[in-house]
């Protein structure tokens, strides 16, 4: 997770056991001021490339919080479908944006999705909610309020770090993260992911419900070609567990100390 400081500076321990209670002394200390920020990073990609799944395990493994944000735009779907609004109208839309009373779990080990206080977390990944998705998140207003939202959580976490995932986070919600990475997969492996999952419909449904959603999301951000400075990392051929030791390692290798210096 992080990089070990330089040895000579004073006060450094040199045992590894020594460095760690150093480092977890720093954190304690530093978690509650002004100058604490937590590494965030920042994993984007398409359907079925594995994003919610691997972020997850790969927080897990480092202790950190873990965002799922593709929920909360899913939730807000939700939110406007049960609030009687039309989704191609779009200025009904953005005026359910208020009332949306939206609240995610972030510890990877107990991760839930709330709407006004009801648990939502598998309502939100019914085919009927994934397909009225694009309606709502290609609408500027409502990404607006959704990656205010999203930086709100980061800033919020009281974890050392926090990975957070979806199509924008290495270039919109959070371009200065200090780990950047676009997890992508073979359309035909990620349909493959996908169709093992779903039930209740064939997986040809599944494919192609899942290549029209990518077509429509990437109209309105790309997230098939990694922006400047962002790591592409391809699970085509890597299976779970070594897609997850890739971003740890990934983590490890590039992110600092998760204390600011101010
Ligand atoms: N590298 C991989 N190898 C095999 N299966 C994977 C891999 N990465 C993810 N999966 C599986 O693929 C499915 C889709 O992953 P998911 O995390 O839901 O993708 P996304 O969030 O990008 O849509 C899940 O069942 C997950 O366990
Ligand atoms: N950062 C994000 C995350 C999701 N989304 C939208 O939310 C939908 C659901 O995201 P998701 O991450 O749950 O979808 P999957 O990739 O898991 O199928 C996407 O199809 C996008 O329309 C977005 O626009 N921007």
């Amino acid at each position: 997770m992080t990089n070990d400081p330089t040895p000579s500076l004073p006060g450094v321990p040199d045992s590894s056991e020594g460095l760690a209670a150093w480092k977890d002394d720093l954190l304690e200390r530093y978690r509650d001021s002004d100058l604490y920020t937590p590494v965030v990073v920042a994993v984007d990609g398409p359907a079925g490339s594995g994003k919610s799944s691997v972020s997850r395990a790969a927080a897990r493994a480092l202790g950190f919080d873990y965002q799922d944000t593709g929920a909360a735009y899913r939730a807000f779907a939700l939110h406007a479908v049960q609030s009687g609004v039309d989704l191609d109208d779009a200025a009904a839309v953005i005026a359910a944006l208020p009332a949306f009373d939206y609240e995610i779990g972030t510890d990877p080990d107990e991760t839930f999705v709330r709407v006004d206080g009801r648990d939502v977390t598998d309502e939100i990944r019914t085919p009927r909610v994934t397909s009225s998705v694009a309606h709502v998140s290609k609408l500027p207003e409502v990404r607006q309020h959704l990656v205010d939202l999203f930086r709100r959580i980061i800033q919020g976490t009281s974890k050392p770090g926090i990975v957070t995932e979806g199509r924008d986070i290495t270039t919109v919600v959070a371009p200065d993260a200090q780990v950047r990475i676009l997890l992508t997969a073979s359309e035909e492996v990620r349909m493959a992911r996908r169709s093992a999952e779903v039930t209740g419909q064939s997986a040809e449904e599944t494919a192609r419900q899942l290549s029209r959603r990518d077509q429509q999301d990437s109209r309105v951000v790309d997230f098939m070609t990694a922006a400047e400075g962002v790591t592409t990392l391809d699970s085509t051929h890597l299976d779970f567990d070594q897609t997850v030791q890739a971003v740890v390692e990934l983590v490890r290798s590039t992110a600092t100390a998760p204390v600011a210096n101010g």
